[in-house]
């Protein structure tokens, strides 16, 4: 079967985005880890597939799924990317869209320059809604790792996230301690690993090991995360400039109560077809 697809990015997150709503495209795991191979297939951090909304209120769904085939539930980077798509393919002309996801629904705004704003809505720091295997919500969390216990924040954007302090991100242990914090036990559904500097309360660093990819270049969730995590510990204010690296993000949280909003941009890379 030829499927057509857009190659796109967001500051150097990288997806396939193939319209399912005009063909349907059904893909086991193992055909999307393929497709995400970067010298056997296309190469990819996620494929995003746009599928009819789900319910009334909603524009488009879509689906996510990462580079070894495991499907997520929120993809900050690959939402802006969706609601540049859907304009850029004329399925829409709107410029505000309603999207959702397995797990959220999401308003985007595409901005008079070009960046696409989405309320990513309320965090989730319950830990049974994480999910994180601690029994009551805390801004922080001590987890062991090789005898070595780290102070985390947890949240979930719709997607299981773990964020650290570090002093250095250029040294940040991304490689050694995400994996081993990503599949640790506390986190059943495992978890986005986010290593922040505080450059100051209104701008971070940040890498992120993400689930059922690795580090990528951005992770827009990671992001939101990060500055939850960081506002939760006293370290961050309101407004945020998330510096990532493959590019930064703005993203804005009041606070407990309030939801997250992220700002930034979206690229088609290139038009393709694939014979799957
Ligand atoms: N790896 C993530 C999904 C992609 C998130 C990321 N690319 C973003 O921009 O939010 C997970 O398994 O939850």
């Amino acid at each position: 079967m030829i499927v057509p697809f857009t190659k796109m990015q967001g500051i150097g997150n990288d997806f396939v985005v193939v319209d399912a709503i005009s063909q349907a495209l059904y893909l086991n795991q193992g055909q999307i880890s393929q497709l995400a191979h970067r010298n056997f297939g296309i190469g990819f951090d996620q494929l995003l597939l746009i599928e009819a909304p789900q319910h009334p209120e909603a524009d488009f769904h879509f689906r996510i799924f990462n580079a070894d085939g495991s499907e997520a539930g929120h993809c900050g980077n690959g939402a802006r990317a969706v609601a540049k798509y859907v304009r850029q393919k004329g399925l829409t002309w709107k410029r505000e869209l309603r999207l959702s996801t397995n797990t959220a629904t999401m308003n985007t705004v595409l901005e008079d320059n070009g960046l696409i704003t989405i309320n990513m809505g309320k965090p989730r720091l319950e830990p049974e809604k994480i999910p994180l295997r601690f029994a009551e919500a805390s801004d922080a969390y001590a987890i062991e790792v090789d005898g070595i216990r780290h102070k985390v924040g947890a949240v979930s954007m719709g997607n299981p996230h773990c964020v650290l302090t570090v002093d250095n991100i250029a040294t940040a242990p991304v490689q050694e301690l995400g994996p081993k914090l990503s599949q640790h036990s506390y986190f059943p559904a495992q978890a986005n690993v986010g290593f922040m500097q505080i450059v100051n309360p209104e701008e971070i660093k940040l890498r992120v090991f993400e689930r059922g990819v690795g580090e990528t270049l951005a992770c827009g969730t990671g992001a939101c995360a990060a500055v939850v995590v960081g506002r939760l510990q006293n370290l961050l204010k309101e407004k945020v400039k998330v510096g990532l690296p493959g590019g930064s993000l703005w993203i804005r949280w009041e606070g407990k109560g309030h939801q997250v909003y992220m700002t930034g941009p979206a690229k088609v890379v290139f038009e393709g077809q694939i014979d799957i």
